[in-house]
């Protein structure tokens, strides 16, 4: 088996605060393979952009990595010295944000943001970049490319200027693009182009997206696979079809019943009883317990570790039971994990080894 293009295996990244450590992101796994894209769901604070931002080391002041790894077709990326990862990110993984605006500079034209770009990360000599910011404003179906160059940010539209930062995420050709709520700041029915385009493109160029997303529908129509995340935990990971036919974490079977039609409507996570813990404070056991329907005795004695229901499948649920386990973190509250594996001084190895 081939590694896959991203593995990330019992990550936790927290905020330090003066309060306190702020776990938003808290013992997670989960892989995305080559041209396949990964939806990451989640209530409002539950962790995505903290997630997202960790696989490029670009979590925020006062963020850091405290655990775990994030593997990029087999390199590690959680110790990779700055200039490695610049030089990645220009390459090799890309980005596009909820506000397009706030990613372009305002002082300059967008075709000189576009070829500074290609200057920076390809060997294309003047014309060639022109020729193509050209080629990359068209397909991203911009009117008049060649005008449109000339233009700054702010004579786009808001979903005009989404697409220039898809061109300038795709100049450079990634395999891997990084996506975070790229439409929630768009009209509703620019937010339906927009994820159509990114659809197609996927599709054209064989990209793997990192996905973060509010809608089920995104999830529903563009995703493979989808990772649900509560209070900085990804609570359940896998494939979508059988997510949504089989849900196997509480947490997911109530988010999808607050989706009427999960092909076109945004979940209401308010319908859910209750609210999440604050990620400064979590409780014993399993976060989702104080709102979980099914909670049982073993819920409050500590948290569940990921239980694989199949190869592709993970829960944290004690539901599952009775499942093998995969190691989690040795700093999590978690002390199953060491009956699964051997501790040798605090290090739990791979049962796998090598993958
Ligand atoms: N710079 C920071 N300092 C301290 N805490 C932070 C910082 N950035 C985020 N957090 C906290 O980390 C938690 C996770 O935030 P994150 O932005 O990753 O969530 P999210 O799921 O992306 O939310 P949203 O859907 O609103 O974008 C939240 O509780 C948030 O308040
Ligand atoms: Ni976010």
């Amino acid at each position: 088996m081939t590694a896959p293009l991203l593995d990330v295996d019992r990550l936790s990244t927290h905020y330090q605060t003066p309060t306190g450590p702020v776990k938003a992101v808290e013992d997670n796994s989960l892989t995305l393979e080559e041209g396949e894209v990964l939806g990451v769901v989640g209530e409002s604070g539950s962790g995505k952009s903290t997630l997202l931002r960790s696989v490029m080391g670009l979590v925020e002041d006062p963020g850091e990595i405290v655990e775990g790894s994030v593997e990029y077709r087999g390199r590690e990326l959680t110790t990779m010295s700055d200039a490695e990862l610049r030089k990645l990110r220009g390459n090799d993984i890309s980005f596009i944000f909820q506000e397009p605006t706030a990613h372009l500079n305002p002082a300059y034209t967008v075709g000189d943001q576009i070829t500074d770009v290609l200057e920076a990360h390809t060997d294309l000599d003047s014309d060639e970049r022109w020729e193509r910011v050209y080629d990359l404003l068209g397909r991203l179906g911009i009117p008049s490319p060649r005008e449109r160059a000339e233009a700054y940010p702010h004579e786009f539209s808001g979903g005009m200027a989404q697409r220039v930062c898809i061109a300038m995420a795709l100049a450079c050709d990634p395999d891997l693009l990084l996506a975070d709520e790229p439409t929630s700041a768009l009209d509703v029915t620019i937010q339906a182009q927009i994820i159509d385009l990114l659809s197609d493109l996927q599709e054209d160029l064989g990209l793997s997206i990192l996905w973060v997303t509010h809608d089920m529908g995104v999830v529903a129509e563009t995703c493979d696979t989808m990772a649900v995340m509560y209070a900085g935990n990804v609570v359940e990971y896998g494939p979508v079809e059988s997510v949504f036919a089989e849900p196997s974490h509480p947490y997911t079977e109530a988010l999808l019943r607050t989706v009427p039609s999960h092909l076109d409507t945004e979940p209401r996570f308010d319908t859910i009883e209750g609210s999440p813990p604050d990620l400064q404070n979590l409780p014993d056991g399993c976060v989702f317990r104080e709102r979980c329907p099914d909670e049982m005795e073993a819920c409050s004695a500590r948290r569940p570790p990921y239980y694989e229901l199949s190869e592709e499948r993970l829960s944290k649920c004690f539901l599952h039971e009775g499942c093998s386990t995969r190691p989690s973190s040795p700093s999590a509250p978690d002390p199953t994990a060491l009956d699964d594996v051997t501790a040798d001084g605090g290090q739990l190895t791979d049962p796998e080894g090598e993958r």
